[in-house]
């Protein structure tokens, strides 16, 4: 069993077919606000990490998934916060990307990656994308 204290989020990296990444940006009031995240939160009771991803994932950016593939688990303690990432890569999917939050979103290529702050637990994610092929 993972350390009750610890937050299971499902995250979504979301890969369209030119290859851009969907990110989009943390409300300023949310935990690591300000900075730019993939789309993804709490898994809920009663659900798997997959099933937490399509509901966060419609909810969030208006995207079905109807493929995703596990890419990486990342274990990270913020100082006020211990989050395990559960990292998907979506590669099929159906509707068009849109903030339904109300957040700042936007389709990137990799390489672009870099210009973006990101959450420290993303480290990891962004340089495997860096390092795979696209
Ligand atoms: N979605 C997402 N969360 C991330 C990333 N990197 C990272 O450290 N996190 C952290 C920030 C939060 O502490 C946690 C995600 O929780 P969340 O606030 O998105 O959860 P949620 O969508 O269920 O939102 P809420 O309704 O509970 O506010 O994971 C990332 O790339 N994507
Ligand atoms: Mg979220």
């Amino acid at each position: 069993m993972s350390n009750p204290d610890t937050v299971h989020v499902a995250v979504g990296v979301i890969e369209n077919t030119q290859g851009e990444l969907l990110i989009s940006r943390r409300a300023a009031h949310q935990h690591q606000g300000g900075h730019w995240e993939f789309p993804g939160g709490k898994v809920e009771g009663g659900e798997n990490a997959q099933q937490a991803l399509a509901r966060e994932l419609l909810e969030e950016v208006n995207i079905e998934v109807v493929h995703a593939a596990p890419m990486t688990v990342i274990e990270h303690a913020y100082p006020d916060k211990r989050v395990r990432l559960d990292v998907w890569h979506v590669t099929v999917f159906k509707g068009q990307a849109d903030g339904r939050e109300g957040q700042e979103w936007r389709w990137v290529p990799r390489h672009q990656l870099t210009a973006y702050s990101f959450p420290a637990a993303n480290e990891a994610i962004i340089q495997r994308l860096l390092d795979e092929p696209a």
